[in-house]
């Protein structure tokens, strides 16, 4: 979440009443046990052609699309991904379905309620980007503080934590003040926070900004719990290995737009990238490439063998079998010898960059209704 200002039109909101207060490529997270709680059943949030637009400049005179027909659906008890770059409107998209911000068009529901809505509110837990906890406080008495937030009796916030904190992997920190945790720690308890309400829907801003490596993974064995118990789980973050590994699909935004949306596999693409490993004379390799019409693929020097020939890789792209064997027909005409050939599955990191490059020939994956991505309209 960017660390802006609250916008002009941030209405006021009740701490008792807003979402808790803030109260694991290979996948981390485990495909869905056979006797888990099923992802079929009314969306658990539904977006249709969702926009907003701020007013800003000089006297308000200019107005910034921050979301422009934002359509997609976040299925229950699944892991939904949040991609996009700088100013996407990935923080708007958020304030909207938590209704801090209200929405300029278009609809947006929640667990079957009006986004912002306070039936809706009280099944979330919010966990917002950066967020920090009093550090004089114990793990226990963070908990009962924020649980008297959310307005839970002391007497219910007892009987959940000890719960909460073993989810967490806290359960031997409860009497250890905040001041002593690391920053995986603190992101920890405040998604052991989150939950106290037993909301069933999580909404997390970058949970891992500012982790170590194990605190990545401990936040991802968290919320593969979550997923186990049935909730569902929207996570904003712009580590895009992280989402990977986590997440069951996702949406990338770019310019407010929706640029792709769908399972992990259908955003990557279903093809493989061709890099092949060659050793030979490197004006051979460039002329061998050009003439089988690969002259315009990355080629990069990776040094020499003890013949003193050169390594070089050769990244064809997802072309078919034939094209490759054009390709090394060629090169072994050159007297370029083939070392090895890789076919590896596109990342979501290509597909990001894929998806949110200047150009509008990008296909929204999916088949939630979404509308084709539309050019690029800065
Ligand atoms: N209160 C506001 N007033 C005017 N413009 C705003 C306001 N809040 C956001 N914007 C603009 O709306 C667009 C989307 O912003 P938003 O913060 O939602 O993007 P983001 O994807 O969360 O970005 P980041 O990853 O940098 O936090 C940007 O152009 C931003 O400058």
């Amino acid at each position: 979440m960017s660390n802006q200002a609250p916008p002009a039109d941030l209405e006021p909101v009740d701490p008792f009443e807003s979402p808790a207060a803030s109260t694991a490529s290979p996948r981390d997270v485990e495909p869905r046990p056979p006797n888990a709680p099923s992802t079929d059943g009314p969306p658990v949030v539904d977006a249709v052609d969702l926009s907003k637009t701020y007013s800003d400049g000089l006297f308000g005179r200019k107005t910034v699309h921050a979301l422009r027909g934002v359509s997609f659906q976040v299925r229950p008890g699944e892991i939904f991904g949040l991609l996009g770059p700088n100013g996407a409107g990935k923080t708007t998209l958020i304030k909207v379905l938590l209704g801090i911000c209200r929405k300029s068009g278009g609809s947006a529901t929640v667990l079957g309620h009006p986004a912002g809505a306070r039936d809706a509110r009280r099944r979330i837990g919010y966990l917002p980007e950066g967020h920090r906890l009093p550090r004089h406080l114990t793990a226990n008495t963070a908990l009962d503080y924020y649980g008297g937030l959310s307005g839970l009796s002391s007497a219910e916030v007892k009987r959940r934590r000890g719960d909460l904190l073993t989810l967490v992997g806290l359960s031997k920190w409860g009497n250890t003040n905040v001041r002593k945790f690391s920053k995986g720690m603190q992101q920890r308890l405040g998604l052991a926070q989150a939950m106290l309400h037993d909301p069933d829907l999580l909404i997390l801003d970058e949970p891992t900004d500012g982790v170590d490596p194990v605190g990545h993974a401990d936040i991802r064995r968290v919320l593969g719990e979550l997923k186990a118990r049935g909730k569902t789980v929207f996570l904003n973050s712009h580590l895009l290995q992280e989402l990977e590994m986590v997440c069951d699909r996702a949406a990338i935004l770019r310019n407010g737009e929706v640029r792709g949306l769908g399972d992990l596999d259908d955003l990557r693409g279903g093809g493989e990238l061709v890099t092949l490993r060659l050793l030979g004379e490197e004006k051979a390799v460039r002329s061998a490439l050009v003439g089988s019409h690969f002259g315009g693929v990355p080629l990069k020097s990776i040094g020499h063998d003890d013949d003193g020939r050169g390594r070089f890789t050769a990244e064809l792209g997802d072309v078919d079998q034939a094209q490759v064997d054009v390709a090394v027909d060629a090169l072994r005409d050159a007297g370029v010898s083939l070392h090895s050939l890789l076919r590896v599955k596109p990342s979501l990191e290509d597909a990001f960059l894929r998806a949110v490059a200047d150009d509008d020939r990008v296909p929204v994956a999916g088949t939630d209704g979404v509308r084709q991505a539309g050019g690029v309209t800065n």
